[in-house]
């Protein structure tokens, strides 16, 4: 595994779900992959069962500290929860909610007092999970408020999803279609294109991103005969953008923006909701792409998929797009300890 200064922590997920079966693999191909160093947060017991069941030939241990995960490398680095985790693949269980939130926050303590250089999160079951009382849509909207938490601030999550030829970022995220013309404003567009353009050169190295903006309705409202918004809201927005130094342009018909050719032109689409972002991207390379939280006091990536309980523990889940999270975050890691040392 390669040297970084500070390993990542690997949220287990929700333990019925694919995030076992595709962590033990990458464990399993360490050697060849050039994994960057990393701890677990989860159930070391579930993890041995599992990868017998993967027939995985893999160790466990159970570790005491982040740390302690650059001393050894035979097994797989294991930081243990205190709540229970009890879980049979493909069979959510609403008992295992505490443990799978648990991971999540420890995560972000360790990450926020330095002891861990990035957080990778295993996906959750949204529903399992509102079942138990969680409050929040999903990882995005929970990892704000435990940065909130931990710095007294209110931060503005951005999701981006970031593949090999297209990042796409959803100005609004988890909600109904029906309720995105109401949420969607000019300044909700305009702070998420700024964080986008801000993060995309502080994490990604990106200079001056060119930020494409999707309109919300066919052929971006056509002149505002298919729908007020694109005119109304979104071109505002741009003109704000603009005005603020941000290189955006648009609105842009959203069907005709994700073609080989036209991606050249930008760095990230910023898209107006979930579907119209997440389609593409999944589409072009769904087992590449990664979703990584933008606008937090911390870098966090995760795979691009859920937690396919339909193949959890059949040895059928790819582990690509774990890889690529994990490899995401080292390098943001990386390349933000370099931009420190640059400014010391
Ligand atoms: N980062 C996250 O935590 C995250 C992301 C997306 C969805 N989810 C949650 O996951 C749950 C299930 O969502 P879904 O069914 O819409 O999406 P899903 O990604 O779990 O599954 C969709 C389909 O793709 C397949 N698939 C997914 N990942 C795969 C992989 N790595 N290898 C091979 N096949 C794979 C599944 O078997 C299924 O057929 C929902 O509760 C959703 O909220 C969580
Ligand atoms: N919207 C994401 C997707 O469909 O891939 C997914 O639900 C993950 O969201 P969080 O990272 O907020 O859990």
């Amino acid at each position: 595994m390669k040297a970084t200064s500070l390993p990542l922590v690997v949220t287990m997920g929700d333990p019925a779900g694919i995030g076992p079966d595709i962590t033990i693999d990458l464990w399993r191909r360490r050697a060849q992959l050039d994994l960057p160093p990393f701890a677990v947060l989860g159930s070391p017991t579930l993890l041995a069962e599992r990868a017998k069941l993967l027939n995985a030939e893999i160790a466990v241990s159970e570790i005491d500290q982040v740390s302690d995960v650059l001393s050894q490398a035979e097994a797989l680095p294991v930081l243990p929860l205190e709540n229970q985790v009890l879980a049979k693949p493909g069979k959510p269980d609403r008992n295992n909610a505490e443990a799978i939130l648990e991971a999540i926050r420890r995560a972000v303590d360790l990450t926020m007092s330095g002891k861990a250089a990035a957080i990778v999160t295993n996906p959750i079951a949204k529903a399992i999970l509102y079942d138990a009382g969680f409050g929040f849509p999903g990882h995005t909207e929970y990892l704000a408020e435990l940065a909130k938490q931990h710095t007294d601030e209110a931060h503005m999550p951005v999701m981006m999803l970031a593949g090999p030829d297209l990042n796409v970022v959803p100005v609004t995220i988890h909600i109904p279609l029906r309720k995105v013309p109401e949420q969607l404003t000019t300044d909700l567009i305009v702070e998420t294109g700024l964080t986008t353009s801000c993060d995309l050169e502080s994490r990604f190295g990106i200079s001056k991103p060119r930020i494409a903006v999707a309109g919300l309705n066919p052929h971006a409202g056509e002149s505002g005969s298919f729908g007020s918004e694109d005119l109304a809201i979104i071109a505002p927005a741009i003109a704000e953008m603009r005005a603020q130094g941000v290189n955006a342009f648009g609105p842009l018909p959203a069907d005709t923006m994700f073609h080989a050719e036209a991606r050249r032109d930008y760095d990230a689409a910023l898209c107006m909701y979930h579907d119209q972002a997440l389609i593409p991207a999944k589409a072009l390379a769904f087992n590449d792409t990664v979703n990584t939280t933008l606008g937090l006091p911390f870098i966090r990536t995760s795979p691009d998929h859920g937690t396919a309980f339909d193949i959890a523990g059949s040895g059928k889940a790819h582990s690509g797009s774990l890889l690529a999270a994990m490899k995401l975050a080292a390098r943001m890691a990386a390349h933000q300890r370099k931009q420190r040392h640059v400014g010391d």
